[in-house]
């Protein structure tokens, strides 16, 4: 058997060379799962055969309880064998079956673990590009389709084929000629599943992918959620979701027409084969060359026979199914990922300073440059501000120095070091990062305190929790810290996610915190305390900070003036009000300078 697996190659590279990759590279990506369970296989597929051996006892049986029959002879003794027989190879096919289904939900449970390893590790570049509704359907749908594939597929496949071989050596044993006639039935109808087969694959990975495609709709809507109703948009948006659904249904509808006409195959193999047999046996019977029992006793065999082919063809359509699940689980598994990164406990240690030189930066090939030679450098300790006009590449800075994309040109070095020789995780460990909109994660206050340094004691959150003034609001709260913030912490205020961020970031001891501060959502009482965290925290440790608001950066150490991908100046406040235009500028529109 096996032949549905390698036939469509034919070893032949052209004409659907990636087609033809694809599949060789998806079976042996599902066998080199099942690999490692190959004892288990091997011993449940065992239990099968002696299970069918057993059920394979039985038309030896009833040739016996029939030629009593004829003879008058005892009843029991043959009656009893038969039962016997059918109790005992029920149990141990029974026995076989549970083996191999719990190896398929081992499987299935070691690639869905690696499949969120894997994705958890993309690079940030990678993940831009994807859609998370997609992400999501792989590990969840996806890899379901490989369980039916491991559990059920694959169990009755073994069972089935041990089961064919059985039945097929006792035939050879009782009438090779009828033999004969039987395999050239069923060899016509295995080369129609032979052709069915790409089909069936084809079809399913167009289901996965539309299944895909409406996950990454459902989610656009659920994220933007209250945007979609303000905006009177939910009939457009189930309107786009359902049509993605819709296509989901016409490509499994297109598998179940494909899978159907194999079930055809399976259903003519039987009786076709039946008939032969019937025909050819029927004229030997007739003609004394053979006993009726026998041939009763051939025509069970052939049963036994013909209905592992149906589960073959039956298995070997499922499987199809499951290489198009292969294929898209292979998609990720082929990405790039970061190291994996060795957990580093917290870093401490002296504050660090950042040096750009000559840094450029596109995101992508076809995209403009962001960055076209930015240079500056932020000494250890105190507080430094990048600030410009919307788009100057300001955030950038931030996703660069954390490495989460890589600059075509130039040298980023923290602490006097070029940031690819750090290790990694090492680098990330020095870093606190407080993006823009400063996410905050489904849980708890304390969940969401503690995520960078989970081995953080009570004492050092509640002085995080005081430095970042955000002690009152614990004590407001019913359940204190216990208390859940909701999906991206919904339950707080726009002041409070960002406090709970910063102070999530310090809980990390970082020696260079960047901090993306979004001042526009914050009313003028918050600010001030954000302007009051920032210059305490600016005393222990280096701070970078994005300010939106020139208000919040007039005391800095130091402030770097971007513009349009480079940087244009740099001194304190009353430095580039004297000596800048494009600083004067802000600060006037800002009310800070009378111009
Ligand atoms: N992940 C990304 N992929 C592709 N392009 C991006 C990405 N992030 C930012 N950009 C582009 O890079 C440019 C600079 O963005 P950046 O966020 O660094 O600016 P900024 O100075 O921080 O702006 P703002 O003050 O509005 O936050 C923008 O034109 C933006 O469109």
């Amino acid at each position: 058997m096996g032949m549905e697996g390698d036939g469509p190659d034919g070893g032949q590279p052209a004409p659907r060379p990636k087609a033809s990759l694809g599949e060789r590279a998806s079976w042996r990506l599902l066998l080199g799962q099942v690999r490692p369970h190959r004892r288990v296989l091997l011993l449940g597929g065992l239990l099968s055969l002696v299970g069918s051996l057993a059920g394979l006892a039985m038309p030896v049986m009833a040739k016996r309880v029939i030629d009593a029959f004829g003879a008058f002879g005892a009843l029991a003794g043959p009656v009893l064998g038969l039962s016997a027989a059918v109790l005992v190879g029920a149990l141990i096919s029974a026995a076989g079956r549970f083996l191999l289904q719990r190896m398929g939900e081992t499987i299935v449970l070691d690639s869905r673990r690696g499949l969120v390893d894997r994705i958890l590790r993309l690079t940030v570049s990678d993940v831009d590009r994807l859609k998370p509704g997609d992400l999501l359907s792989r590990v969840s749908s996806d890899t379901t389709l490989l369980r039916a594939v491991c559990t059920d597929a694959l169990a009755s496949l073994v069972g089935a084929v041990f089961m064919f071989l059985g039945a097929a050596v006792m035939m050879a044993i009782m009438d090779g000629l009828l033999l004969g006639v039987t395999l050239a039935v069923v060899g016509l109808v295995a080369v129609m599943g032979v052709a069915i087969a790409p089909r069936i694959r084809r079809a399913s990975l167009q289901a996965q992918v539309a299944l895909g495609e409406m996950s990454s709709m459902l989610d656009r809507a659920l994220q933007a959620f209250r945007t979609v109703k303000a905006s009177g948009a939910e009939a457009r948006e189930t309107a786009v979701v359902g049509a993605a659904a819709v296509e989901a249904r016409d490509r499994g509808v297109v598998v179940a027409a494909w899978t159907s006409l194999a079930g055809i195959g399976a259903w003519m193999s039987v009786q076709l084969a039946f008939l032969a047999v019937l025909g050819v046996g029927g004229a030997r019977v007739a003609s004394g060359e053979m006993e009726i029992s026998a041939l009763i006793a051939f025509l069970l065999y052939l049963f036994y026979l013909v209905s592992p082919i149906g589960q073959i063809i039956q298995s070997l359509t499922q499987i199809q199914n499951g290489l198009a699940a292969v294929t898209r689980i292979q998609e990720i598994a082929a990405m790039r990922t970061e190291p994996a990164a060795a957990p580093v406990a917290r870093a401490g240690g002296e504050p660090v300073g950042v040096t750009f030189s000559g840094v450029v930066f596109r995101y992508g090939e076809d995209r403009p440059v962001v960055h076209n030679g930015v240079t500056f450098e932020v000494p250890a300790g105190g507080m430094t501000a990048l600030v410009g006009p919307s788009g100057a590449g300001k955030s950038t800075v931030f996703g660069l120095i954390e490495r989460f994309y890589e600059p075509q040109e130039g040298t980023i070095a923290v602490g006097g070091r070029d940031i690819r020789d750090w290790p990694l995780g090492e680098l990330r460990a020095m870093l606190g990062y407080v993006e823009q909109d400063a996410p905050v994660l489904a849980g708890t206050l304390r969940e969401n305190l503690v995520f960078g340094a989970p081995g953080v004691t009570d004492d050092e959150v509640a002085r995080a929790l005081a430095r970042t003034r955000l002690d009152d609001l614990v004590e407001r709260l019913p359940e204190g810290l216990r208390t859940p913030v909701g999906h991206r912490g919904i339950l707080l205020s726009g002041g409070e996610r960002q406090r709970v961020a910063i102070a999530r970031a310090l809980l990390r001891r970082p020696r260079l915190l960047l901090l993306d501060e979004a001042t526009s959502q914050l009313d003028a009482v918050n600010e001030m305390r954000l302007r009051e965290v920032v210059a305490e925290v600016a005393r222990e440790t280096t701070v970078l900070v994005i300010a939106h608001r020139l208000s919040t950066v007039t005391g800095a150490d130091r402030i770097v003036v971007m513009e349009a991908g480079r940087v244009r100046a740099w001194g304190t406040h009353d430095e580039l009000v004297a000596a800048d235009e494009l600083y004067r500028e802000l600060a006037a529109t800002q009310f800070l300078v009378s111009s």
